[in-house]
């Protein structure tokens, strides 16, 4: 029993020096994964903005920021290699000063006579199973902690909760695309400081059928009214309302078949234009296809490209021009027939004579949807039905063309620089051309 009891208090110190080098192993390994997640957005980012890194002949300095990353990576690898060396070693080092102790303390008890050296030897062996077993579960302890250590992320992510609430259970069969921001107060997550509102107490309507404009100098908002719209995000204060219910307690496929967004930095997928224009709609036929295209004045074009729908527009729609891009993201958006179209600076890239047949396409609609125009064009803004200037999160003026003009306020100020700038444009051109 003695002998027994001395193994029992080496046990704690087997237990504890591993589990100290375990911590230290854990720390590491999740300074591992951030350092690699890092490395790995260096890379992502270089290639996917290869013409920026190459138009600013900046290949030599991705390359150095992607070593640097790298070689951070390295020295925590070393840690962590010496921390898994030091922990086996240790592992090793307390189970064999166990069994040396109990070698010695066993032999003093043979020469005293309280042992038999055959009991000494039976014991020895038990003792030597016995460790081996702990020293197995040992061994495994370091890889159970970098393994906890490099899932912490992931648990992270999924023990989220989202803000958003859940989705709600309204798809009526007719809507009307009737939007109504009643008293809407939002501030992005990350700045919810008093001064860092962007949308303060905004109440505006989007009648159905008839197209709204947002305009106003840069970051007043507008976008962020859109960002609302799809539901990204909820507003702190006051409701949005679609067609009298709250916005919320709709279906969220069923609003996003609805509405339909094209952004200025629209997106299309390494695959045929066919493919980008039925994205999320497969079961189109190819007469909707030619609707849509024909509607953001796409078809033309496209019947012209090498395999006319059947091209592929390269990855990120990389083989087709920036205004062929944006019109057959249109046609995308178009042929899912929304009940409400959100245009955010969606013909930026458009010459003014292409820009002129989207929008005369669209207004002729005989199903007319209810479209939000965001737009810096003032010739284009001049064409809805109903202007709402914003700034700095607050509505300052709505009406229309003419009454705004009369007004005299912000946006006659808007529409009088924006012609400014365009004469100067055109003289320019004229100068160019003699
Ligand atoms: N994801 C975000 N997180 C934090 N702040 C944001 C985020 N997106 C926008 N903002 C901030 O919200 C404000 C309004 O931005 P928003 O994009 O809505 O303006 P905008 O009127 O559409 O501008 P622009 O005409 O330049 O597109 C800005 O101050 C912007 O910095």
């Amino acid at each position: 029993w003695k002998m027994t009891l001395f193994t029992c208090m080496g046990l704690p110190i087997i237990w504890v020096i591993p589990k100290l080098i375990g911590q230290f192993h854990q720390t590491i390994a999740i300074k591992v994964q951030e350092s690699l997640a890092k490395a790995n957005q260096v890379a992502t980012e270089t290639f996917s903005n290869m013409k920026t890194v190459r138009s600013f002949a900046n290949e030599d300095g991705e390359t150095e920021r992607y070593r640097r990353q790298l070689e951070d990576t390295y020295s925590l690898n070393k840690k962590e290699a010496v921390g898994y060396a030091a922990s086996t070693w240790s592992n090793s080092i307390t189970t064999l000063a166990l069994k040396v102790f109990i070698l010695y303390y066993g032999g003093t008890l043979v020469t005293r006579g309280t042992v038999s050296s055959g009991d000494l030897v039976s014991f020895i062996l038990y003792e030597l199973q016995f460790a081996s077993a702990v020293e197995g579960v040992m061994r495994a302890y370091p890889d159970v902690r970098k393994a906890i250590g490099g899932s912490q992320k992931i648990f992270e992510y999924l023990d989220r909760k989202p803000q958003t609430p859940p989705d709600g259970t309204l798809a009526p069969e007719t809507l009307q695309g009737h939007i109504q921001f009643k008293n809407v107060r939002f501030s992005y997550p990350v700045t919810a400081e008093e001064n860092k509102i962007v949308l303060k107490d905004v109440s505006l309507e989007l009648k159905p059928g008839q197209t709204t404009a947002l305009v106003g100098l840069n970051r007043s908002g507008k976008t962020t009214c859109v960002k609302l719209l799809e539901r990204f995000y909820q507003p702190q204060a006051g409701e949005i309302q679609l067609d009298g219910k709250p916005l919320q307690s709709y279906k969220d496929q069923y609003l996003h078949d609805k509405i339909a967004v094209v952004s200025q930095d629209c997106v299309l997928f390494g695959r045929s234009v066919r493919e980008n224009i039925k994205y999320g709609y497969e079961d189109a036929s190819d007469e909707e296809m030619h609707r849509a295209a024909k509607l953001a004045s796409a078809h033309d074009f496209i019947m012209g490209l090498p395999s006319q729908y059947d091209t592929d527009a390269g990855e990120k729609g990389g083989q087709v021009a920036g205004g062929q891009k944006q019109r057959i993201s249109i046609a995308r958006a178009l042929i899912r027939r929304p009940k409400i179209l959100i245009l955010d600076n969606a013909t930026s890239d458009l010459d003014v004579e292409n820009e002129h047949q989207v929008y005369q396409a669209l207004l002729n609609q005989t199903n007319r949807c209810t479209v939000l125009l965001i737009s810096n064009q003032m010739n284009v803004v001049e064409k809805a039905n109903h202007i709402v200037v914003l700034s700095e999160g607050v509505i300052q003026e709505e009406g229309s063309h003419g009454e705004l003009l009369e007004k005299g306020g912000l946006y006659a100020d808007m529409v009088r620089k924006y012609k400014m700038g365009f004469q100067r444009k055109e003289e320019k051109r004229n100068d160019a051309q003699s």
